[in-house]
């Protein structure tokens, strides 16, 4: 059976990863996508990591901080080689009930990592059950084949438009109406919606609710 597929806020949360290498930097670098405050806890580090780190888009963390660091962590990533040290601190993580996936054992994961299509606000999460991380990965690249560049910005736009449209309509049907409108003109013309488009819509929606 497929897994629910749950979309978590981890914007500024403390995302703790455990391993430094190929699995490990996949894996953060879609974290740093979803806005997690990434720290890395490994005996080695491959160069990008060090780079990142120098940069500070990551933080490194001793072995001997490791407690400290699993006490703040909002979610754990084993992704180390030792499948040993990767399973004890997933049973670890598992008994204080802190969310964790681990990449060398499905059973000790309390979430699997999806593949992953970010552009801007839109998300779209990938995940086969029982793994099959190629076909995963081969679904990826098929929705990002089709899905256009300025879907980013008009999800941006329309989510904008939906806050500025709710104190100014009280009507939910209204509001749904005019959303499906803008919508629909976004798609049109590749993302740009005029304020004059936003404003007509909503004189003409709530005149057709008059009637
Ligand atoms: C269960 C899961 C646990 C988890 O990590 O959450 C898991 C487990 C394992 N993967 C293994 C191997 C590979 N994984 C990949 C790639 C990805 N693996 C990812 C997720 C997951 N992998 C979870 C299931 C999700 C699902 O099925 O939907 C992706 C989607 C997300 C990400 O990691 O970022 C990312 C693609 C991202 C993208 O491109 O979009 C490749 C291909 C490659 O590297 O190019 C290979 C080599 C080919 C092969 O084996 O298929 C091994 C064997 C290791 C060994 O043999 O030593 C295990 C361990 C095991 O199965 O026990
Ligand atoms: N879930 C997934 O998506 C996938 C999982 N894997 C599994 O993930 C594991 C990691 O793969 P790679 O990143 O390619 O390996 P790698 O060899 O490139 O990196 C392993 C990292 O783990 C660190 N490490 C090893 N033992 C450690 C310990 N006791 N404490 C702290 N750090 C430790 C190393 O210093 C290194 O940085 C492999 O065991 C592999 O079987 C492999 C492919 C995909």
């Amino acid at each position: 059976m497929a897994l629910f597929p749950m979309f978590v806020n981890i914007r500024g949360r403390y995302c703790l990863v455990l391993g430094g290498g190929c699995v490990a930097l996949r894996k953060i670098r879609t974290l740093l996508l979803a806005g997690g405050e990434v720290h890395v806890c490994s005996r080695e580090y491959a160069p990008p990591l060090t780079e990142m780190a120098a940069e500070g888009k990551v933080f490194f963390e001793g072995a001997d901080a490791l407690e400290e660091c699993l006490s703040k962590a909002f979610l754990v990533v084993c992704a180390a080689s030792d499948q040993n040290f990767n399973e004890r601190i997933a049973r670890l993580c598992q008994s204080r009930r802190i969310p964790v996936n681990c990449a060398t054992s499905e059973k000790l994961s309390t979430f699997i990592f999806p593949s992953v299509v970010m552009s801007g606000p839109v998300a779209v999460g990938i995940c086969v059950d029982p793994p099959a991380p190629s076909l995963s990965a081969h679904i990826r690249r098929e929705i990002e084949s089709f899905l256009p560049e300025w879907y980013g910005p008009l999800g941006e736009e329309l989510g904008k438009l939906r806050v500025l449209l709710r104190p100014m309509v009280a009507s939910g049907e209204c509001r749904r109406r005019i959303m499906e409108r803008l919508t629909d003109y976004g798609l049109e013309h590749q993302g740009h919606i005029p304020m004059t488009v936003f404003y007509n819509f909503i004189e003409e929606e709530e005149q057709n609710e008059d009637h």
